[in-house]
């Protein structure tokens, strides 16, 4: 049996501690780092693992894979000190990785250490072949249009002191990349990676809110003089954060499943 560590009990860390242990009995959750000690203490007596509060602690004991699912200023916070320890970051939250010094720390890190970070799917998918096509260079456009029920843009800080009209839709943003994720850094993690995966930092981002949506939908447009794609997700909002898919909390399931299963799907 495997160990895991996570960072984070909130809802998609829930979404992925039920999958492991609904569908995954060769994985057993270690330890939480949390930091509302009554959520991890409902969570870690609900998958029977240890909740921990500081991360000097939880470092100490934890176990060889760790999957963060906390949110950016977490990720920027945890994966150097993670790495150097040698462990395996799978991360959600990777808008982090806009931060280019932040990003080629990572990786010197990792490399030197014997350690390795998992950028996952998430909400979306195609990442494989966004960087595949990146191996021959020169995207002529890349694009991702994500369109969310009001709901669950509410609280980013590019509205704040804006008034989002909850009955019609409306382009939220228009944009960069660095642009999107410090605007709503709970909703366009996506297009992060997008940029990352396809390698084009000129990657556009459109987000639009839609009172009619019931799907967090992201369609990503990606031209280039190899292969053309156009790739449309539509995950349902997870019931306890409609800003997270709940498909995102399975993709680091499954990015898990790869590393340890004699067959993977790239
Ligand atoms: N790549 C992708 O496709 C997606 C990425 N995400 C990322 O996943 C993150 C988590 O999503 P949800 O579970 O829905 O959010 P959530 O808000 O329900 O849960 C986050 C939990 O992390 C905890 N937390 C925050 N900072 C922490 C820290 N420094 N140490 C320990 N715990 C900390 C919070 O207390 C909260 O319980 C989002 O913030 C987002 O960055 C979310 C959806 C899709
Ligand atoms: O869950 C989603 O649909 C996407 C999301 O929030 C993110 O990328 O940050």
């Amino acid at each position: 049996m495997s160990l895991v560590s996570v960072i984070g009990a909130g809802s998609l860390a829930n979404v992925f501690a039920n999958v492991l242990h609904d569908f995954l009995p060769e994985f057993k959750l270690h330890s939480v780092l949390a930091r509302n000690q009554e959520k991890a203490q409902v969570f870690a007596s609900k998958y029977n693992c240890s909740a921990v509060f500081s991360f000097e602690d939880f470092l100490k004991n934890a176990a060889p894979v760790v999957v963060e699912l906390a949110g950016g200023a977490a990720l920027k916070e945890y994966t150097l000190p993670i790495l150097k320890s040698g462990r395996t970051l799978i991360c959600l939250s990777s808008g982090a990785f806009t931060d280019d010094a932040f990003k080629q720390e990572a990786i010197c890190t990792a490399a030197k250490n014997n350690g390795r970070i998992c950028i996952v799917n998430g909400a979306i998918g195609g990442l494989d072949f966004l960087q595949t096509c990146a191996l021959q260079r020169g995207a002529s456009e890349v694009v991702i249009e994500t369109t969310k029920s009001p709901k669950s843009l509410l609280g980013a800080p590019a509205l704040e002191g804006k008034t989002l009209d909850l009955t019609k839709k409306m382009v939220v943003f228009e944009g960069g990349v660095q642009e999107a994720i410090k605007g709503f850094p709970k909703n366009i993690n996506v297009g992060v990676i997008t940029a990352l995966a396809s390698e084009n930092p000129h990657t556009k981002v459109k987000i639009v809110s839609d009172p009619e949506v019931h799907s967090n939908t992201h369609k990503i447009i990606y031209r280039s003089a190899l292969a053309d794609a156009v790739m449309e997700f539509s995950g349902k909002p997870d019931p306890a954060n409609p800003k997270s898919s709940t498909t995102a909390a399975l993709s680091a399931a499954a990015c898990l499943k790869n590393l340890y299963s004699p067959i993977s799907f790239w």
